[in-house]
């Protein structure tokens, strides 16, 4: 992999992509993203947004369907193996490993890092405005410090994929936006295709081109997020965000 490279994401394709947990309902996926694309993933909860992810990502393999990413199928790779970063609401990093090491650990997994991989964990920290903090364990970090944390280690894998599984959902709203106007420095820089599972519209608002909605375990509507945030696309989209907007 090209870990220098100007900008560039991977589309990716899920073919009829089907899968159960054990007793649960039938889940079933037909998607397509562009290459670079900035993807909003919403939908009540429960509907199959977090499954959605785990599967491209790769912690739960469907019983049938393919699975595309840059043209290839990654069906029977390994999560490490794929062209693939992933961040979660938390304990994205390893409590007795330092800020450093938790991202070193992009580089290698055996934390066997070269000058030059050190040299591009010090710049990741920097760009994350961690810089100073190198040597600290997590428990002495913020929530929206882990976050960034979790972020640098992102910037160094270079990766084309970067899903997000709600991941600033419990950070306050000032932290919430500094973190999105982080990501989307990130793709400025990297391309990298960005699929997003948030219940926020603000987010999606905020961060996001296009809009894919789930609902019962498959996706419901996909097109311009736009459209669906000025309330132009299905009561039934309509009528979820209308709900989280009660709740706050
Ligand atoms: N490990 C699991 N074992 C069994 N059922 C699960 C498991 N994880 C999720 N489910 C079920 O699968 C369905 C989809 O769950 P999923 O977590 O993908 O939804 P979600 O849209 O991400 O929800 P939320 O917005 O609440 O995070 C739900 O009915 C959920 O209860």
């Amino acid at each position: 992999m090209n870990r220098t490279a100007s900008p560039q994401g991977a589309p990716i394709i899920l073919e009829d992509l089907r899968f159960a947990y054990p007793g649960g309902a039938p889940i079933r996926f037909d998607l397509s993203v562009e290459a670079s694309d900035m993807v909003a993933v919403m939908g009540p909860s429960g509907s199959g947004k977090s499954t959605l992810l785990s599967l491209i990502a790769g912690f739960e393999s469907p019983s049938s369907g393919r699975l595309l990413i840059g043209g290839e199928d990654v069906g029977g790779l390994a999560p490490h193996r794929r062209p693939v970063s992933m961040v979660f609401q938390e304990n994205n990093l390893f409590a007795h490993l330092s800020v450093a090491e938790n991202v070193g650990l992009g580089r290698s997994v055996r934390l066997h890092l070269g000058e030059a991989d050190r040299q591009a964990v010090r710049d990741a920290l920097a760009r994350t405005g961690l810089s100073g903090k190198e040597d600290r364990l997590p428990q002495a970090l913020s929530g929206g410090e882990r976050q960034r944390v979790a972020l640098a280690r992102v910037l160094i894998r270079h990766r084309p994929v970067l899903l997000l599984d709600e991941p600033f959902a419990s950070l306050g709203p000032a932290l919430r936006d500094e973190m999105l106007d982080l990501i989307a420095q990130l793709h400025a820089e990297q391309g990298m295709t960005v699929l997003m599972a948030t219940h926020d519209p603000r987010d999606a608002e905020r961060l996001c081109r296009t809009m894919v909605f789930v609902d019962g375990g498959t996706i419901a509507e996909t097109g311009p997020a736009s459209e669906f945030l000025a309330g132009a696309r299905s009561e039934a989209f309509n009528r979820y965000v209308g709900s989280r907007r009660e709740m706050k």
